[in-house]
């Protein structure tokens, strides 16, 4: 089963898709390991099954589907924990009972949270975030306009990974650094993150040595320069320092805190927003029409040339329309929002046990046919006007939430989306995407999160550079 893939030639991929649970599933899975799976848990059926229940290796499984389960699991404040991973692999990533994404520690989620939530959400930091990754942008563009010019076909892919990562740590940590991120591609591999999880070999407890340690360095050296004034416009690594020490007080703690925030932030943050790039640019290929719009849309606020001021974001319609149309179709995580059951709870008639695992397949209600018009076709523009009775977590009914919903929704929603729209306008405004091989295939991968294979791009300057 794992070996299976259900993705047909040139279409998108089935949001409900069920191979990234078995990723998931995948510490669970034992060699001669059985499961009972039919479609049913993750396809196929009307909205009324929304829970089903499934046994794992011995382990009682719930596989929460479709939009009833979003509202009312993920808005459950009682349905908090994630999947238990291994010690052992935590221990590795050294985030056992520290930050967020898999603190099994309730307790400690909860005011470690409340610190991401402080850091990412401060004013201060926020004001600088979109002139930050416009100003990194301006760089880049001068190397895109040599591709442009030679017309050789890049691998949109990794180059969105390269971008990602830039603009990432840039957030963080105020690094200028030119295009050729390769050496320090050396020292934080950006799937490392996945990799972790899954591998347990010596080569990859090496990398996540090296990758800790290379981490531990950089937020060291952001306390030392700390000691002298803080700008108004602060980096990541600075509000999350500050947001720290207003919830602990041991140094100690503090430094281990920040370190896990930065971490949290590189794993969230990079291959999310890389990937959803990537599929961004494939469609906006195959779809001239909507990306002559976006185009259009960004010369009338900025010009062809001038700064992407974080003012001008919410007026670019048709590219917020297109992350969204990209996010609901090749949902990232489709299946792959996890939680533990810890107590017994009853939601919607249906008992819940203590100690169960949880799947939700958030991917299955963004294709769903009985809301969405035609939904395996890319079309933004299905979001230019909301619903007049908008609910959910981007007022499109409980439809649609690819960044989840409720206590454990992604913290870094707002940055991602910011960062998606500077990076895309200024690519968007100056070239054209062409497919270098328009019959082949997109390939995607289904692991943690949804990945874009190597997929050949070539720029067309849209004005004279
Ligand atoms: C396109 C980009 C992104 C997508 C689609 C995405 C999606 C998600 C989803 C679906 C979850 C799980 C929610 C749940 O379990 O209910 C999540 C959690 C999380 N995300 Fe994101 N995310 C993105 C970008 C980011 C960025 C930029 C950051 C960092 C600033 C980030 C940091 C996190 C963290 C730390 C969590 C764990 C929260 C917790 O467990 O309490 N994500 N994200």
């Amino acid at each position: 089963i794992l070996g299976q893939s259900r993705h047909q030639a040139n279409e998108p991929p089935i949001a409900s898709n069920w191979r990234p649970v078995l990723g998931h599933a995948h510490h669970f899975l034992k060699k001669n390991g059985a499961m009972a799976l039919g479609p049913s848990m993750f396809e196929g059926h009307g909205p009324d099954v929304f829970v089903v229940e499934a046994s794992l290796l011995g382990q009682r499984v719930y596989v929460a589907r479709g939009p009833k389960a979003v509202k009312l699991i993920m808005g459950n404040s009682a349905i908090r924990t994630r999947i238990l991973l291994p010690d052992e692999s935590l221990d590795r990533m050294e985030s056992n009972r520290i930050g967020i994404l898999f603190n099994h520690d309730l307790e400690s989620w909860k005011v470690n949270r409340k610190c991401f939530v402080e850091s990412v959400g401060r004013p201060r930091f926020l004001k600088g975030l979109a002139p930050k990754i416009d100003e990194l942008m301006s760089t880049l563009v001068q190397s895109l306009d040599e591709i442009a010019d030679k017309g050789n076909p890049v691998l949109i892919n990794e180059m969105m990974n390269l971008i990602s990562m830039d603009c990432i740590m840039d957030v963080l940590f105020t690094e200028k650094r030119v295009f050729d991120a390769g050496e320090f591609y050396g020292k934080v591999p950006p799937l490392l993150f996945k990799t972790v999880l899954r591998n347990e070999d010596a080569k990859h407890r090496a990398l996540s040595q090296k990758y800790n340690a290379y981490v531990r360095e950089l937020v060291r050296a952001k306390k030392a320069e700390m000691e002298n004034a803080i700008p108004d416009e602060m980096d990541f690594a600075t509000s999350a320092f500050m947001a720290a020490e207003s919830c602990f007080e041991d140094p100690e703690t503090i430094f281990k805190q920040v370190n896990a925030i930065v971490k949290e932030t590189i794993g969230g943050g990079t291959d999310t927003a890389s990937n959803s790039m990537a599929f961004l640019v494939y469609e906006l290929a195959r779809h001239q029409e909507i990306a002559d719009v976006i185009c259009e849309e960004v010369i009338a606020v900025a010009g062809w040339n001038g700064p992407i001021r974080h003012e001008m974001l919410n007026q670019l319609p048709m590219l917020e329309a297109a992350l969204l149309e990209v996010s609901r179709i090749y949902t990232l995580f489709a299946a792959g929002t996890t939680r533990h059951i810890t107590e017994d709870v009853l939601i919607d008639g249906v008992l819940l046990k203590k100690d169960s695992m949880m799947f939700l397949v958030i991917g299955m209600a963004h294709w769903d046919a009985s809301y969405w018009e035609n939904p395996s076709e890319f079309d933004p523009t299905r979001f230019l006007e909301k619903p007049a009775k908008s609910e959910g977590p981007h007022g499109f009914g409980w439809n649609l939430s690819p960044f989840g919903y409720g206590v454990r929704k992604c913290p870094g929603q707002e940055l991602a989306l910011l960062e998606m729209k500077v990076v895309m306008a200024n690519l968007c405004r100056r070239y054209r995407f062409r497919l270098a091989d328009p019959k082949k295939p997109l390939e995607v991968k289904d692991s943690l999160a949804r990945e874009c294979g190597p997929l050949e791009v070539i720029f067309e300057h849209r004005v004279e550079a």
